[in-house]
């Protein structure tokens, strides 16, 4: 479907873990802000390190301030996704490790000024009962809430589609754990490429007062906007006039390289409105 982003007004931002890859990571601040965005988010910037040195997150910080561009959302350490890991929230034995990074990344985030946290829920682990993850998950979810919470921070949780280990499919799979939480500070990240690939897209604006974070990509396939059948700027108008005001994060994998991948969206359209 061709895009429109005349259709709303909301801002976006890009996502250095999927754009600008042709660049090493701490270069990628800086060819985005050439591009025109003023705004960039990412996943946790130190791979499969949970505490990295303190010049590994000067340099990623310096990278940030010197391009002169807002992180507005981080993920915490979500283990080793390389391998396929997805978070360690509901992880047993891996709490304390999650904690001391969440350190890191809340200096990270008091230096840069990032209030948005996406804490990867996990895998389902062989040999471990469902159950346990789960109390494991919500007690945790419950402590980063509140940490996040004296940030004046959102700590957001998202459904993940192609994760077969990952027990949150779908928008209310991750509803029931906000519920079961029951604090403020965590909300629903809204991922249209997944919600697309599961079913549940039509629903968005219904979560509008819920969200606290969104992210586009096309689908299927998870490229560009207009590379997929998914009527992206509808359901961020709906997402919109419903009262969602933050940032759209552009988390999807270029078809080409990333500044051809971006044709859809024009120069104007790409800084914080
Ligand atoms: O792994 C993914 O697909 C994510 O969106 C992580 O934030």
């Amino acid at each position: 479907m061709t895009p429109d982003p005349t259709l709303h007004g909301l801002s976006f931002d890009a996502h250095l873990s999927t754009l600008f890859t042709e660049r090493p990571l701490l270069e990628r601040p800086r060819v985005a802000r050439e591009a025109g965005f003023d705004a960039v988010e990412c996943w946790w910037p130190f791979d499969a390190v949970a505490v990295p040195s303190d010049a590994a997150v000067d340099a990623f910080v310096s990278a940030i301030t010197d391009a002169g561009v807002r992180l507005v959302s981080l993920n915490f350490f979500a283990g080793d996704m390389a391998a396929g890991d997805s978070g360690l929230v509901s992880w047993p034995g891996r709490q304390e490790e999650l904690a001391e990074s969440v350190e890191v990344a809340l200096d990270i985030a008091d230096r840069l000024g990032t209030r948005r946290f996406n804490a990867l829920y996990g895998n389902r682990l062989d040999g471990v009962d469902p159950e346990e993850q789960d109390e494991v998950a919500a007690a945790t979810l419950d402590t980063l809430a509140r940490r996040v919470g004296e940030f004046d921070g959102k700590l957001v949780l998202e459904a993940l589609s192609g994760r077969p280990a990952y027990p949150l499919t779908t928008t209310a799979d991750a509803l029931a754990v906000l519920d079961r939480v029951g604090r403020p500070e965590l909300t629903l990240l809204t991922d249209l490429y997944h919600r697309a690939v599961v079913g549940d897209i039509d629903t968005v604006a219904e979560q509008a007062g819920r969200t606290g974070h969104v992210q586009l990509a096309d689908a299927p396939g998870r490229r560009e906007p207009g590379s997929g059948t998914t009527d992206l700027d509808r359901h961020l108008a709906a997402l919109e006039a419903a009262g969602y005001d933050g940032f759209v994060g552009l988390e999807y994998l270029p078809s080409t390289d990333t500044l051809g991948s971006l044709d859809w969206l024009p120069r104007e359209r790409r800084g914080i409105r």
